[in-house]
């Protein structure tokens, strides 16, 4: 294993029968990233990530986590990550504190070790004031946070999160985003799941999107963005005739259209790239630019790109 990976997956395959939810996939997440698998219901992520998490027994294809074989030891993988799942897993009549403190206790954490990791995961995730409510009592978000701090508690090397938000509203699912960067910070590497593409392209450094039990394609956010290209380009200048006529055979402008005061140009390949390039083809022939803008495809734009079709934004 390279030490730059923390997980490094080849040909993993897994069946329920004659259904193959998850087939060939491989893909490898470096130490210290937020890694997503990013796909609609039943694309295989929960299938693939508790074969990661030893829920399921591995059937075909090679896992390696934190340097453990997973095929040949599942202890050692099990020892090196915490996990939240999708649904809330909390003791409903255990407090916040006694939560993280009975998980230590299981883990075989010291006495003294459980009470510093409980105290600095209950400030992490901003619960300390809450360290004697029953969890029954808290909020959804509150829940979510709690189970944060409890797949914490060991300090593993990868957290696994099968879809971090679900059921939450906009502004929890925020919140909740901001205290996986401040774990992840602190330097905790991430997997998780979503089919939410706003929270795959901001919360993720590397995204791979699956569908039908395969990966897609893998990328940053931003990459995945910009191989789409078609890009949009809106221009003012001082004269919009000229301009259109210069810009209509340039290099990787698909096509122009005369908008408001100015024009729009959609791109071949990646705007922020051409943009500086027609700023100066225009301002080497005298026109000078009044405006620009640039949009940029949206995660939306790459899933339907690469699967033929939309996945709804935002939506359980
Ligand atoms: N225990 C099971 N037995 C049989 N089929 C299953 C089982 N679990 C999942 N499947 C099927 O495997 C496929 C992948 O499901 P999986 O739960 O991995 O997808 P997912 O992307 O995680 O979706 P979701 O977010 O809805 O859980 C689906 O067709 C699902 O119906």
């Amino acid at each position: 294993m390279s030490d730059e990976n923390i997980i490094e997956v080849s040909g993993l395959s897994h069946s329920y029968g004659d259904l193959e939810a998850v087939h060939d996939v491989s893909f490898s997440v470096r130490r210290g990233e937020i890694f997503s698998f990013l796909g609609p219901n039943g694309a295989g992520k929960s299938t693939a990530i508790n074969v990661l998490i030893t829920l399921l027994k591995i059937q075909r294809g090679n896992v390696r986590i934190s340097g453990y074989e997973l095929s040949e030891n599942p202890q050692g993988v099990r020892e090196s990550i915490g996990i939240v799942f999708q649904e809330i897993t909390l003791d409903r009549d255990m407090t916040v504190e006694e939560t993280l403190k009975f998980h230590g206790r299981l883990y075989s954490m010291t006495a003294e070790e459980i009470k510093s990791r409980t105290d600095e995961l209950l400030c992490l995730v901003e619960l300390d004031g809450k360290r004697d409510r029953r969890t029954k009592e808290l909020s959804g978000g509150m829940k979510r946070r709690l189970e944060i701090a409890r797949g914490l508690m060991t300090r593993p090397d990868v957290l696994f999160l099968d879809e971090p938000t679900i059921g939450l509203d906009p502004q929890t699912r925020r919140k909740t985003w901001e205290y996986l960067r401040d774990v992840n910070r602190e330097g905790t590497t991430i997997f998780l799941t979503t089919h939410y593409m706003d929270e795959a392209d901001v919360l993720s450094d590397r995204i791979s999107i699956i569908d039908n039990g395969k990966i897609i394609i893998t990328g940053t956010p931003a990459e995945l963005k910009n191989n789409l290209g078609e890009d949009l380009i809106y221009l003012e200048s001082s004269d919009t005739k000229c301009s259109k006529e210069i810009l209509t055979k340039f290099p990787g402008v698909k096509e122009i259209k005369e908008k408001d005061k100015g024009i729009i140009l959609s791109t071949y390949r990646d705007g922020t790239r051409i943009l500086p390039e027609l700023i100066k083809v225009l301002e080497d022939s005298k026109i000078s630019i009044e405006a620009v803008n640039l949009k940029k495809p949206s995660m939306d734009n790459v899933f339907m790109h690469y699967t033929g079709r939309g996945l709804r934004d935002g939506a359980d």
